[in-house]
């Protein structure tokens, strides 16, 4: 090293010896000067920290120290400053002063040290030159006193146009009058950092500066003037008014976890004031559920990754608790460094209110957009389905539901037919164990504000407990396989058992298709004989000749055919039960050999004279008037004594049309299950149109309703149309049309087939289309171009009332 060099040294005497520090000292940068004035390259002094190398008034310069106080850019006025070089400390006497640098976020990034000699003017010009920043010195009285070149290039004014003038009448700004800042470091003895102000440039644009103005000190510490440093923030400026714009709120903070902005948003969600938060450490604000190990923004920062939307709570200033989806990222600067984080954060307290409101209903609530995929599903949903809200979020509800009405049958879709929600409708779905779950659903479709369907929803209530409540109660209404909640049929429920278990003939009194055989049958279920034959011979069918071999057999040779013995119903029977059906049309001859049995319990087969025992229970039943018959003499009155033991009326249906519904559900169950079909029950138009029938065929007539409209439903509700002729007629609808069964429609070509529907029936008269509809004229007449929905008659879109 040059020991010989010295301030007298001709070169260090007529320039500027410059470093350039990074924010923790450390030498990046020096020049020629710098190198000659330390005897040391580059090379060597490179990352080496600036305080070993000078010393102030005999101590280390403590530039970290000089850092960390709030006026610490003051810079270092004259002062004997020793050098310390490899292998001694010599005194200079130089002008050092410290400039600061700051990065875009306002945070200090490193400093140049400057070591003056005595020309002072001439190098303080070639310091001022130097530096990047725009520089502007002015005398107590507000005169420039100098501009270095940086100033001229970001003012557009020459130093030798102002140099001299006052201050304010260069650059006559707003703030020159109250909010001067130099003015305020003069008066105040004060430094202000990093103020942005908007100036005018000499050519009259207006733009923002980032200013830092300090006073200016003669060698006995008295301020004489101010400087003030500035440059052009346009760009930071635009970004800052960006982020003040952003409906999220916004924070950076650089690697200490310090924060460096903070925007208006986040303001606005956490009550606290950007002046209040900056420099202060993020989880000294936020205190939320991750700060700490799991903080996000110092794992994106680590890991230089990103994390998006986590949910988590943090706390406000008053220290409400706050749900907030948070984003984290690294910040990097120009070079690709990770100086920092940015986190960005939403307030989730009203999708969180919705969502908790939802999960408190106790019905299931889901919904799904217009192609049926379900965009919520609430707690109640979760536990009557068995499906997580996680697993069913985004899939198809009929994957979901699996229900016997998803596809052509939705209540959604059918709701969106009819123009009116869909209530209370019965219908199973299958759980995610793919067990059946009775369940109860309302349907609407989801419209937007102005009329556009954006999806359905369909709440449900686990029906699991009323269905096992209601087959209680239909147990109560069923005796064996007699279904009936009339109070004539429930008295006659109650003496059954009775009946059933008395060996006393019983006569069944009934119109045709009012269950006669059905009552018989249950008797013999019902009785001690069950396990032995039930043998039913209807009276009616056979001719006289017929009947009485059929009853009591014949032997052989009997009559012609006779070639061998057979035995008769009444030997079938024995130990049994012997139904008499249409008892009321037997002839004479086998009413008295009837009578016989029922006398003395024996009977001769046809061509014996061998009486042969009868232990038979008989239970007969007619539809003829037996009392008149006997009157007539058609029937024999010791007979029908005989036979009137036990007499049994069932009541035609319609004076019990209360068991309608019921045995429509009945039949629906039956033909379901032997037909394979999903019927699940029927509409309420279609159950009002057979309410108001008669059935004179009764209910065999019922039934067989039922069973004919199974050829036409093809699933989910029994409609009107799908009623037998008279009752079907008028609800004719065009079927190519109302039900295509070409696959899954979404909820727009269901729309769009409504409005077509709804327009036919209207005969393409708007406003009725409106009404049934429940749309405005607006509404359908944008529907009608957004479909391209065309009259067929006159080609035209929209036809004037
Ligand atoms: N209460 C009821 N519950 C369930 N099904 C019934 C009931 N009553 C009648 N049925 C059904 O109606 C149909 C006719 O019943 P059933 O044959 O017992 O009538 P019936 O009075 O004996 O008729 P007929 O006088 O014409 O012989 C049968 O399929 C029967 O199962």
């Amino acid at each position: 090293m040059n020991k010989n060099l010295s301030r007298e040294h001709p070169v260090f005497q007529n320039t500027l010896a410059v470093f350039s520090l990074d924010r923790d000292c450390r030498i990046i940068g020096l020049n020629k000067n710098a190198e000659l004035l330390t005897g040391r390259p580059l090379g060597e002094l490179f990352g080496k920290s600036m305080d070993e190398l000078l010393l102030f008034k005999g101590q280390t310069v403590n530039l970290a120290e000089l850092f960390s106080q709030a006026d610490w850019e003051q810079s270092l006025s004259r002062q004997s400053l020793l050098l310390q070089t490899d292998q001694e400390i010599r005194p200079i006497d130089v002008l050092a002063t410290v400039t600061p640098l700051w990065d875009r976020h306002r945070a200090l990034c490193g400093a140049l040290v400057t070591l003056d000699s005595t020309n002072e003017s001439l190098y303080h010009q070639l310091l001022l030159d130097s530096v990047s920043e725009g520089v502007l010195t002015v005398n107590r009285d507000m005169e420039i006193i100098s501009f270095n070149r940086a100033a001229e290039a970001i003012t557009g004014w020459k130093t030798e146009e102002i140099l001299g003038k006052n201050c304010q009448d260069v650059f006559p700004e707003e703030l020159c009058e109250n909010g001067c800042l130099i003015r305020s470091s003069i008066e105040r003895e004060q430094s202000f950092a990093a103020q942005t102000v908007f100036m005018t440039h000499k050519d009259g644009r207006f733009f923002p500066l980032s200013l830092t103005s300090s006073p200016l000190y003669d060698l006995n510490g008295k301020v004489i003037g101010g400087v003030q440093t500035f440059h052009d923030c346009s760009d930071s400026l635009n970004n800052a008014l960006i982020l003040a714009s952003v409906a999220d709120g916004v924070f950076t903070i650089d690697r200490n976890r310090t924060i460096t902005s903070f925007n208006r948003a986040a303001e606005s969600i956490t009550g606290w004031k950007q002046e209040e938060v900056i420099g202060k450490p993020c989880n000294e604000i936020f205190h939320s559920s991750v700060c700490g190990s799991d903080c996000m923004l110092m794992k994106a920062i680590d890991r230089n990754n990103m994390y998006i939307d986590r949910s988590i709570f943090i706390k406000g200033k008053a220290g409400n608790s706050i749900p907030v989806t948070i984003s984290s990222a690294p910040l990097f600067d120009d070079f690709g460094n990770i100086i920092g984080g940015i986190e960005t954060f939403r307030d989730n307290t009203s999708s969180i209110r919705e969502s908790l409101i939802l999960d408190s209903i106790a019905d299931g609530v889901f919904t799904v957009d217009r192609n049926w995929n379900i965009t919520s599903f609430n707690r109640a949903a979760e536990e009557i389905t068995g499906w997580s809200r996680e697993d069913a979020m985004g899939m198809s509800c009929s994957d979901i539901f699996h229900s016997s009405i998803c596809g052509k049958n939705c209540a959604i879709a059918e709701s969106l037919y009819s123009g009116k929600p869909v209530a209370n409708r019965s219908i199973t779905i299958r759980n995610s164990q793919g067990e059946k779950v009775p369940i109860s659903i309302s349907a609407a479709p989801l419209t937007d504000h102005e009329g556009n369907i954006i999806g359905g929803v369909e709440t449900f209530r686990d029906l699991t407990a009323i269905t096992s409540l209601r087959q209680q109660l239909s147990q109560k209404y069923t005796f064996d396989a007699i279904i009936s909640k009339s109070a004539a049929m429930q008295r006659l429920f109650n003496i059954l058992p009775e009946i059933a278990r008395s060996p006393s003939t019983v006569l069944i009194l009934g119109e045709s298709g009012t269950g006669k055989e059905l009552v018989a049958r249950a008797l013999y279920n019902a009785s001690e004989r069950k396990d032995k034959p039930f043998v039913v011979v209807n009276c009616a069918a056979l001719p006289e000749t017929l009947l009485e071999s059929e009853l009591f057999g014949y032997k052989a040779g009997a009559f012609t055919d006779a070639r061998k013995d057979k035995i008769g119903r009444f030997a079938a029977a024995e130990g049994g039960t012997l139904f008499l059906d249409e008892i009321g049309d037997i002839p004479g001859a086998v009413q008295v050999k009837l009578l016989r049995v029922l006398q003395e319990k024996v009977y001769e087969p046809l061509g014996s004279n061998t009486p042969v025992k009868a232990d038979v229970r008989i239970i007969t039943a007619t539809n003829r008037n037996l009392q008149a018959l006997v009157k007539e003499g058609a029937f024999r009155d010791d007979l029908f004594y005989r036979l009137n033991v036990v007499k049994i009326n069932l009541p035609p249906l319609r004076e019990r049309k209360e068991d309608i519904p019921l045995l429509i559900d009945h039949f629906i169950k039956k033909y379901s299950a032997q037909q394979g079909k999903d019927i699940v029950g029927i509409s309420s138009g279609a159950l009002a149109i057979l309410m108001r029938y008669d059935y004179p065929g009764n209910i065999r007539e019922l039934e067989n309703i039922v069973e004919y409209s199974f050829i036409l439903c093809e699933g989910g509700y029994i409609q009107p149309q799908h009623l037998p002729e008279p009752f079907a007629a008028g609800f004719e609808q065009p079927a190519s049309r109302a039900v295509q069964d070409d696959g899954p429609q979404t909820l727009e070509e269901i729309e769009k087939q409504a409005i077509i529907l709804s327009l036919e029936r209207n005969r393409w008269r708007k406003m009725a289309t409106c009404r049934e509809l429940a749309i405005s004229k607006d509404t359908l007449r944008r529907k009608i171009e957004r479909y391209g929905i065309h009259n067929p008659l006159t080609g035209e879109a929209e036809q004037e009332e």
